[in-house]
């Protein structure tokens, strides 16, 4: 279990649509094992010892958050997202940021990720102490990497030694990350997690190696995984 000596404060991204889940519904209200998909998620964090507070972003018509037992919850609060999901997330620093000391640390984790656990939460909280500058749960690329060419056929093989897929939660001190993020979408750069903010800010963030069941639910044949590894996770 990790110790913790500051306030940990863990960002949930929630105000997407799901568009590549191809269902009208947003992906994070499609029930697994009878919960929504966000209800795991908020609760992996809301149940965790050392995270006090939980700040999630969701869209602004949304009509199914308050529907969900888990937004009552005392450690939870609940913010507007934006367009895309770092603006999303710099939505939701700046409101942690108002509640709380601005060095506080920050778990910012995809809400499709359901499947997260505590074991993974401690590992990456316990890497403080060797990345202070922040770092990430990621894995190792295990397959040959094929760029693909304009016509459907492989246009080159990808070196895969250092290749890592990036997951979450990404772990940054407060204000650090939301200045940096801040600073990089006014200047129009393409911020797909936290770590390409702080990367382009020429900060380094430390890879954890972390579950590969830590799955990001995107496309329709993601959900019977995310059910089996719940279920496996208890
Ligand atoms: N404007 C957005 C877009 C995404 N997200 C969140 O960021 C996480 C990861 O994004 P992704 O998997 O791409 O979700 P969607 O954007 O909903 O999916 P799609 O790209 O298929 O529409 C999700 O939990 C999603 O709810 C967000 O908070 N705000
Ligand atoms: C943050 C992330 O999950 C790391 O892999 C990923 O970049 C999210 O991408 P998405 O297209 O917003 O799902």
């Amino acid at each position: 279990m990790s110790e913790t000596i500051d306030r940990i404060i863990a960002i949930i991204p929630a105000a997407g649509v799901g568009k590549r889940m191809g269902v009208t519904l947003p992906k994070q209200y499609l029930t697994i094992n009878h919960r929504a998909i966000l209800s795991h998620t908020l609760n992996a964090f809301l149940s965790h010892p050392n995270i006090d507070k939980v700040v999630v972003a969701i869209g602004e018509d949304d009509p199914y958050f308050k529907e969900l037992p888990e937004s009552e919850h005392p450690k939870l609060l609940t913010t507007i997202g934006g367009k895309e999901r770092a603006d999303s997330v710099l939505s939701a620093l700046k409101y942690a940021e108002q509640n709380n000391s601005s060095d506080s640390w920050v778990l910012v984790h995809d809400a499709a990720r359901p499947c997260i656990t505590h074991d993974d939460i401690d590992k990456l909280l316990d890497a403080r102490q060797e990345f202070p500058q922040g770092a990430i749960l990621a894995i190792p690329v295990r397959d040959t990497m094929k760029r693909a060419g304009s016509d459907g056929t492989i246009d080159r093989t990808v070196c895969r030694e250092q290749l890592w897929h990036a997951m979450t939660p990404q772990m940054f001190q407060l204000n650090i990350l939301m200045n940096n993020l801040e600073r990089a979408l006014s200047e129009d750069v393409t911020i797909t997690d936290e770590a390409s903010a702080m990367e382009w800010a020429n900060i380094q963030p430390g890879l954890v190696s972390g579950r590969p069941d830590n799955i990001k639910v995107t496309h329709k044949d993601d959900l019977p995984l995310a059910e089996l590894y719940l279920k496996n996770n208890g």
